[in-house]
């Protein structure tokens, strides 16, 4: 299959990038980010998690995060809702999207939701219901299908079975998390072979972490797939609390100087980003995982 001529990137940094740092993050450096990001180019932003304090401290701002944004025509700014006390409390902020996240690992799903797989299916259920009734569109994740930090090797069939009960309840996306970054091209491209049986490709977006380096490759193996939404994080921020090691998802910077090599349109000015990714680093304390962005700072 041929590249497609364009991709969509989903910025995730806002959330899942900075959702592990230990360090309180004021919401107003949140809200500059999120700007910084807009501006860049970047059409989809991943804002803001409606899940429980106690499990992630540094998500606790989200109501703030999304009565604050500063909404720029065409950019859709999304948030975590993991059940409907979630995605109440972020309908009540005026959100326009939202995503629910299970996984392909049962072992994962507990720790990371508590609960099993089957239980987070039914979860999911009335979280379609409402925000289809409230006229917000939803997005699934699937975690752990390259790879689980407690289970190991996860089948293609279990992730295709997870991403298709996630289609079928409703969501317009299903977004594949390579949670621990074990994944090689062979294998991404065999995952996305599986889930692609049951579900439109251009349904489909590569959520992929580079904990062993190779999530560039395994994007441009499934971008050969027809994969045409990427998920990714600026500076290569973040990490994963249920997975040992793990880094941040693939650097922004790193899939856009990819994407324009390959003549793939993304409509995200590179230096621009690039300059978010040290400003935003900069202001955590982070070091900059973008080799791209390191590169062009250093210029
Ligand atoms: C899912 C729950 C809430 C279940 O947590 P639970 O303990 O099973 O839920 P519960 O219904 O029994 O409620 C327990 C307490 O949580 C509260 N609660 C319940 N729901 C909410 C809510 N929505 N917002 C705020 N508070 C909530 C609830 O009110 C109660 O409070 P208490 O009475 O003890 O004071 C919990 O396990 C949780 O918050 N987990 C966090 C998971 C998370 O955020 N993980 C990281 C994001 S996923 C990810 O990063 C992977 C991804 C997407 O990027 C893809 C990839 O790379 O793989």
């Amino acid at each position: 299959m041929a590249f497609p001529h364009s991709v969509r990137l989903v910025e995730v940094g806002p959330r899942d990038g900075l959702q592990n740092e230990p360090e309180p993050i004021s919401t107003a450096t949140k809200l500059e980010l999120i700007d910084r990001l807009g501006a860049a180019g970047i059409r989809h932003i991943e804002a803001a998690s409606f899940v429980s304090p106690k499990w992630v401290p540094q998500m606790a701002d989200h109501r703030e995060v999304i009565t604050g944004l500063t909404h720029r025509p065409g950019v859709v700014y999304s948030a975590l809702t993991p059940n409907l006390k979630g995605l109440e409390a972020a309908l009540e902020c005026g959100v326009e999207e939202v995503a629910v996240f299970g996984a392909a690992s049962e072992a994962f799903s507990q720790k990371n939701i508590n609960c099993s797989i089957a239980e987070s299916l039914q979860r999911f259920e009335p979280v379609l219901e409402r925000a289809k009734a409230a006229n917000v569109r939803v997005r699934g994740y699937v975690s752990c299908v390259l790879g689980c930090p407690y289970e190991g090797e996860i089948e293609p069939t279990k992730v295709a079975d997870v991403s298709k009960a996630l289609y079928e309840m409703g969501c317009y996306e299903v977004s594949l998390g390579d949670t621990i970054g074990t994944g090689t091209p062979l294998k991404a491209k065999r995952m996305i072979e599986a889930v692609s049986r049951d579900i439109p490709i251009e349904k489909l977006a590569a959520h992929f972490h580079d904990t062993y380096g190779q999530a560039l490759a395994n994007l441009y193996a499934v971008l050969e797939e027809g994969i045409a939404v990427i998920d990714s994080s600026v500076a290569g921020l973040g990490g994963c609390p249920y997975a040992k090691g793990a880094s941040g998802n693939v650097a922004s910077e790193d899939v856009v100087y990819l994407l324009d090599g390959l003549r793939i349109e993304t409509g995200i000015d590179l230096d621009e980003l690039a300059g978010t990714g040290t400003w935003i680093t900069q202001a955590i304390g982070r070091p900059n995982r973008s080799k791209v962005g390191v590169a062009l700072a250093a210029k």
